[in-house]
């Protein structure tokens, strides 16, 4: 079990209204360990009676937290992030116990969630309008922006608290409630977010957290007409089937989904800062995250010496439970995530990919894989096409720029690329051409608070984090005074 200095953050009620509470219907969902199996508790399965008190008390809630300043929503969120800092080590221990993270990954991505609290505290204070130069003698036009009223999200597993703070940061800074669903595996991270919130002065209604019956607590946020814009994290297909539900309701929309991004080794880079990045954009949360890379492009003549310092620096990561020290890649989330790494690379096999490390469950058995790498990879192989959302790396050969930025460009998806070269020329070349919302350069690491966070085509709509994000939970509203 779980030893916490502050054990009331782990919480087995979810958070409506101000109040802590079960299910109507009693029901609970279990909440298990996925490196040990273990039960770590259980939490209300919820549905959409609840769900529509949640968002019937956040329009109770909206009209006083609209009226109040940007700079008294500011001082709330910014204790919102001093508690979340305070209690960090708890925070990370109740996130690696249910999602399986590295503790130290667990930590990274605590300060990473706080930091949106504390960036848009500030950003609120700087929702500016305008004043725009009239077009007749006797008008004055004004615009000014305004919050866009109750918000609903729906977030992942893979970043429990982060994907929810990246959202009420934005929400509560712009003067808007939010309603939260959190995914089923991971609700102990949302739920001491709640707890934190309650404790900083968040007042009764403005955050939610309601845990259970995924389609029908989003069923109900998509077609109430009192939400006005939905926040949705995860799969492409889920975002689909969500933004389909909202087109009766014309709800604003941001959609953070899904990934296959290429990595892209060029001749002329430099080698081992090449691998340092691929270790990082691919192996982060066992190869769990929305911008893990998916495809490796190298290039002809630097395709052996890369590939044999990838499979070295692979060998050293160290594969266990992520509570122990030392430990660099935790287990998977269930075993549909293992089922399909170990389908990808038997594709990859059965079509001449060669395995040059790992490739199989790991011994430690649960849900723990072995750190792999696939050399020989073709764009005929369902990695090229699907994303792995796991620990395995294929590699690509290529031989001149078009023709990479065009295997690069081959996918539905456009969330992160990465590529690496000195080559000045080259990097404005291949940056303005790769179809991406995010590319990283001679880096494998691309995420912060104050960087606008998304995807083009269907890797989703919108901006995360940074002054855009702010704007996803404002609406411009355009003042004509005549009769002057
Ligand atoms: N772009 C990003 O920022 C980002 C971040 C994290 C994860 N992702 C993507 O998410 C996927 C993995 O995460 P996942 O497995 O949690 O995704 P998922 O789409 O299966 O689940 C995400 C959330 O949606 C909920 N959900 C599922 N079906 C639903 C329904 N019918 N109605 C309402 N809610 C429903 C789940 O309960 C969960 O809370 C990957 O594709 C990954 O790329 C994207
Ligand atoms: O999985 C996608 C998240 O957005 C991860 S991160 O923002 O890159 O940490």
């Amino acid at each position: 079990m779980l030893t916490l200095k502050k054990p009331d953050l782990l919480r087995q009620q979810a958070y409506l209204n101000g109040q802590w509470c079960d299910a109507d219907s009693a029901q609970t969902i279990a909440v298990h360990n996925p490196a040990t199996g273990e039960l770590l508790g259980t939490v209300p399965c919820m549905g959409a009676a609840e769900t529509r008190r949640a968002i019937e008390g956040a329009q109770t809630a909206w009209g006083a937290w609209r009226a109040m300043t940007a700079k008294e929503r500011a001082a709330i969120l910014r204790r919102w992030f001093e508690l979340m800092t305070e209690h960090a080590q708890d925070l990370a221990l109740i996130m690696t116990a249910e999602q399986g993270k590295p503790l130290a990954e667990s930590k990274g991505e605590i300060a990473y969630g706080a930091a949106f609290l504390e960036w848009f505290a500030e950003e609120g204070k700087r929702a500016y309008g305008d004043v725009i130069p009239s077009f007749a003698r006797d008008r004055r036009v004004v615009v000014t922006r305004e919050p866009i009223g109750v918000c609903a999200a729906i977030t992942p597993w893979n970043f429990p608290s982060s994907m929810i703070t990246r959202k009420a940061g934005a929400a509560l800074a712009a003067g808007c409630p939010l309603v939260v669903k959190p995914a089923e595996q991971t609700p102990f991270s949302a739920l001491a977010l709640a707890v934190l919130a309650e404790q900083a002065g968040v007042p009764a209604g403005v955050f939610s957290v309601l845990t259970g019956d995924a389609p029908a607590i989003g069923g109900e946020m998509t077609s109430s007409p009192i939400v006005r814009k939905l926040s949705f994290t995860g799969s492409t297909e889920v975002g689909r089937l969500l933004m389909r539900q909202c087109a009766p309701s014309i709800k604003k929309l941001s959609l953070e989904l899904g990934g296959n991004a290429p990595f892209i080794v060029f001749d002329d880079a430099d080698l081992d800062a090449a691998v340092e990045g691929a270790i990082a954009s691919k192996y982060r949360n066992a190869g769990q995250t929305c911008v893990c890379t998916n495809r490796f492009y190298v290039q002809d003549s630097v395709y052996d010496a890369f590939s044999r310092k990838l499979v070295e620096a692979v060998g050293k990561l160290r594969v266990g439970n992520g509570l122990e020290d030392g430990v660099t890649q935790g287990p998977l989330i269930d075993e549909a995530a293992v089922a399909k790494v170990q389908e990808h690379i038997a594709d990859a096999v059965a079509q001449g990919g060669r395995v040059l490390i790992g490739g199989e469950p790991h011994a430690l058995g649960h849900t723990f894989f072995q750190p792999t790498v696939v050399a020989d990879a073709l764009p005929t192989m369902k990695f090229a096409r699907e994303e792995t959302f796991g620990p395995l790396a294929p590699l690509f050969r290529f031989s001149d720029d078009a023709d990479v930025v065009r295997m690069a460009n081959d996918t539905e998806y456009g969330l992160a690329a990465y590529f690496y070269s000195r080559d000045l020329g080259r990097v404005w070349r291949v940056a303005e051409a790769l179809e991406y919302g995010m590319v990283g350069i001679n880096t494998g690491l691309i995420s912060n608070e104050a960087v606008p966070f998304g995807g083009v085509k269907q890797s989703g709509l919108g901006r995360e984090g940074s002054h855009y994000g702010l704007d996803d939970y404002l609406v411009v509203k355009y003042l004509c005074m005549g009769g002057l």
